[in-house]
């Protein structure tokens, strides 16, 4: 089964990232893959684009079904393989609730993730401003409070939905992952600290870690002023 699908994606890409661990936790091994380099531009290839009109990674194809959206892939494969690997997606539906809630919420952290560590690489040098970016700082920091606060209430070793690891889980760590990578003062988000310290060595996790971060752990410090 997995023999028929193909992964176009790039090492360290949250998108890319989740569409993988999705794949390891449902047994779907042996997918064929083309790890594609940013550095050299080979995401913007003739064979992404031919599948993905916005020419971006993941790009994911099984059989004639072609799903891009690393979300919507995600979901995909759950639907698809519902009984084979971890079940991801509860059938309760207030479980389900909690899980679809901070699936979707991973949204503003990677976001807001994004605008503050990576504010230099997306806004053209003449148009920055210290005061845009404390904003976004300000802004990140609540966020992270948000989501300590979510770990606080569940309790010490909890996942993002709950006593289990859901698709929560696989759409949100691939982006938490950043903040202590990229120096973020862990008593900004303890619990989020205490979390990937938890989660890092998951199997699923551990084998689909950014190989371009194996080779260098660490990583640069854009959010160490946090
Ligand atoms: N909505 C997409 C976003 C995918 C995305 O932003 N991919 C980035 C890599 S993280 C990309 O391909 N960037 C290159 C580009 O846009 O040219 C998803 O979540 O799957």
């Amino acid at each position: 089964m997995a023999q028929s699908m193909l992964l176009y994606w790039s090492s360290g890409s949250p998108p890319c990232w989740r569409v993988m661990i999705a794949l390891e936790e449902k047994q779907l091994q042996g997918y064929k893959h083309k790890h594609l380099s940013f550095d050299k531009n080979e995401h913007k290839c003739e064979e992404v684009k031919a599948l993905n009109p916005r020419v971006q990674v993941p790009t994911f194809k099984h059989g004639d079904i072609v799903v891009n959206e690393s979300f919507a892939a995600c979901l995909y494969l759950e639907s698809a393989f519902k009984s084979q690997g971890t079940r991801l997606i509860p059938d309760d539906p207030a479980e389900q609730a909690l899980v679809y809630q901070r699936m979707f919420e991973t949204n503003n952290l990677q976001q807001k993730m994004y605008d503050v560590a990576f504010y230099e690489w997306y806004v053209p040098e003449g148009e920055r401003h210290e005061s845009a970016l404390k904003r976004n700082k300000e802004s990140l920091i609540a966020e992270l409070k948000l989501w300590d606060g979510y770990l606080e209430e569940m309790g010490k070793g909890s996942y993002l939905a709950g006593k289990n690891f859901t698709m929560a889980d696989v759409v949100c760590f691939p982006v938490i992952v950043f903040f202590p990578r990229l120096h973020c003062p862990p008593e900004r988000c303890p619990r989020l600290m205490e979390y990937y310290k938890m989660l890092k060595d998951r199997p699923s996790i551990k084998a689909s870690w950014p190989p371009h971060w194996l080779e260098k752990p660490e990583g640069q410090d854009m959010l160490k002023n946090l």
